[in-house]
């Protein structure tokens, strides 16, 4: 006797939910999961009527789900905002270059524009360039400072003032712990914002600097579990091979340690995320901060420091197992599966965690200003991109600091 739905009663469950393990059939666990997204932009306040909002597509899951959920809910609930893809060639080839293929299709496929900017025309450095100047290992650091200011330079050149990325609940319980565990409890306020926005007075000032940017991300409470889900059962054209350069070590630490407590206890993940959130309200200054909109640019500009989250996750390599549990499913027409598990349990991942020292450092507050080379906003006198392009670039020194003209 198959397992009806615990929603609708009628069709046969084909879905454990990782989130909280509840049995649902496909078509309620979709509108089950649009609904909870749903739910998050319109209890934040992430969309204004008219607004042009950039999706930052990776081509990835995480960005195909964000874009597919966000034309449906747009057109479901009437949101009135302008959809557009926006995707940063980091230049890897092999990698990249197969992604955005990706992105090129969804962009067909959800009839929207496609805008690309590429690390080589915004910093005459491509990440394969980068890696053959400083090797694999903290490579990722270069990408994310860079991926970051790439995201907000493409918003400009668009004119669109709200960039959404695909940050899941995942990555938001890894950031969370990796703070904590860093004892930095001044970031881990910034980093547990679901908006970050530039303070107004930058942007009064400079009405046309890159700091205008808002950032938003309409998948933080979505278990990664759930939009790999997501993503099969609604057939998205999406690119699952991770990023050939070396995983960040510490993330894949703070994502195992989190794997094994989930298995436990799946509230695990959104536990953790609570937990940062109520954390950073206890932080000084968080009050003044959300005056400002809610974390500000230039913390934003630390906020995804380092590499995503997606190379840490290869140490378990768990969201491909699932991807490929998934394809052997052979899910039919009706969608009910052909009988196997319809959980899927991730086999324990021994990594060693490594030692974190105790951090000496009191919570610092920053104030936002604006790179004095580049004009991006930032709390130093440089930029962090600006300081690893002024390494990179003493290699090549006839080069110079190359930022694209039009930003200064
Ligand atoms: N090259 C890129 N171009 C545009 N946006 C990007 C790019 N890389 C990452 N992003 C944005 O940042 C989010 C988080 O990136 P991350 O590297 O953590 O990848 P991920 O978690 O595997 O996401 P995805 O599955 O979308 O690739 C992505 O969902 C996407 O919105």
């Amino acid at each position: 006797m198959p397992t009806l739905c615990v929603q609708c009663s009628k069709d046969r469950a084909v879905i454990v939910r990782p989130k909280n393990h509840q049995k649902l059939c496909k078509k309620c666990f979709i509108t089950t999961f649009e609904t909870e997204i749903h739910f998050t932009i319109t209890s934040n306040n992430l969309f204004q009527r008219g607004e042009r909002v950039a999706i930052g597509a990776s081509g990835g899951k995480d960005s195909t789900v964000l874009a597919s959920v966000l034309k449906t809910l747009n057109a479901r609930y009437d949101y009135g905002v302008e959809l557009l893809l926006l995707s940063v060639d980091e230049g890897i080839r092999g990698y990249r270059d197969d992604s955005l293929e990706t992105v090129k299709r969804n962009a067909v496929q959800y009839e929207m524009p496609l805008t690309i900017v590429g690390y080589d025309e915004l910093y005459g450095w491509t990440m394969d360039q980068v890696v053959e100047q400083v090797g694999k290992k903290g490579n990722c650091t270069y990408c994310g400072v860079f991926r970051r200011q790439a995201l907000d330079r493409g918003a400009a050149t668009l004119g669109v003032e709200h960039v959404v990325t695909g940050h899941n609940a995942d990555d938001m319980a890894e950031t969370v712990l990796m703070n904590l565990l860093r004892g930095d409890i001044a970031r881990l306020s910034r980093t547990t914002s679901i908006i970050t926005s530039t303070p107004s007075a930058t942007a009064v000032a400079n009405p046309n600097v890159l700091a205008n940017i808002k950032r938003s991300k309409p998948l933080k409470y979505a278990y990664e579990k759930e939009i790999v889900l997501y993503a099969h059962h609604m057939s998205l054209d999406y690119f699952s091979t991770e990023c050939i350069y070396s995983p960040e070590a510490f993330r894949g630490s703070a994502r195992a340690l989190i794997k094994n407590l989930e298995r436990i206890r799946p509230s695990t993940i959104l536990d953790i995320v609570r937990s940062g959130e109520d954390m950073a309200r206890l932080c000084p200054g968080y009050e003044d901060n959300c005056r400002a909109g809610c974390n500000t640019a230039a913390q934003g500009e630390e906020e995804e420091a380092g590499c995503g989250s997606s190379v840490g996750r290869s140490a378990g390599g768990e969201m491909q197992k699932l991807e490929a549990i998934l394809a052997q499913q052979h899910i039919s027409e009706d969608g009910n599966s052909n009988g196997h598990s319809i959980e899927v349990e991730v086999k324990k991942v021994v990594t060693r965690v490594s030692k974190v020292k105790p951090s000496k450092k009191a919570p610092v507050q920053q104030t936002v200003g604006q790179c004095e080379k580049c004009g991006y906003m930032s709390s130093q006198r440089v930029c962090k991109a600006c300081v690893l392009l002024e390494g990179l670039n003493k290699a090549r020194p006839k080069t110079g600091i190359h930022i694209a003209d039009g930003y200064i």
